[in-house]
């Protein structure tokens, strides 16, 4: 029988999205230096707290599985809208903690997106356990912070532990970005 999780998942998406919260603005403010000391002690006795429930990997709650990037606080949130055997839509909309410069979004962070939302896909709908062996981005317009953007992945073929798959970025009708990955599913004992 399957151990129960000790922890609460929906209560933990809150805390996710009050750290988002934080992330986003630590970037639009220019505290002075009492200001910058004090804050600095807050958010250290709030790791302070956290560490007090600290669990071995497998039992986190950053990695269930079955919630994605929402209850990551590294990941892009995402939204799966349609997804059928071969195919998933949804949305994504990126914020200040996301941006480069002159509000699109840090070329770094779209890949990150990609990995996890064509990774997340391979493993729900292709072969589960697989790992990221290549991930080619084409950035083709500025992807906008602070809008709805839709996102769009597609197992392209399956060829033995290979899963080919595809994604897309789009504002409207214009191509934000978009991915080419292979993923290939570990062997039993593979590291
Ligand atoms: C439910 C929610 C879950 C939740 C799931 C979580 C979702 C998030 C997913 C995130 C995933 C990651 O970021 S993973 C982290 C980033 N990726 C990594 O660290 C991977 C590092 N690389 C590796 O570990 C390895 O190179 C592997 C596992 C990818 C492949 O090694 P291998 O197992 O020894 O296999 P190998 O024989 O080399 O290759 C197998 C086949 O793939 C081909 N192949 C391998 N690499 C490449 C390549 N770069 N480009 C072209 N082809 C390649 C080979 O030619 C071969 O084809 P053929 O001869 O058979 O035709």
């Amino acid at each position: 029988m399957t151990e129960a999780p000790a922890y609460d998942t929906t209560s933990f998406v809150d805390l996710i999205d009050a750290f988002r919260d934080l992330q986003e603005t630590l970037c639009l403010v220019a505290p002075p230096p009492a200001a910058t000391l004090e804050l600095t002690a807050a958010v250290a006795d709030v790791t302070k707290r956290l560490k007090e429930f600290e669990a071995p990997e497998g039992h986190r709650v950053a990695r269930d599985r079955e919630m994605g990037s929402d209850v990551h606080p590294m990941l892009v949130k995402y939204e799966a809208t349609d997804t059928s055997d071969t195919s998933l839509a949804g949305t994504v909309t990126f914020n200040h903690a996301h941006m480069g410069g002159g509000g699109a979004v840090h070329g770094g962070v779209i890949p990150m997106l990609f990995d996890d939302l064509l990774g997340m896909f391979v493993s729900r709908r292709g072969q589960p356990n697989s790992r990221t062996a290549f991930l080619n981005v084409n950035y083709r317009s500025v992807t906008p912070v602070l809008r709805a953007l839709r996102v769009d992945a597609r197992i392209e073929k399956i060829e033995g532990r290979k899963t080919f798959v595809t994604g897309t970025i789009s504002d409207g009708y214009l191509v934000c970005a978009e991915a080419e990955a292979l993923f290939v599913r570990l062997l039993p004992g593979q590291p």
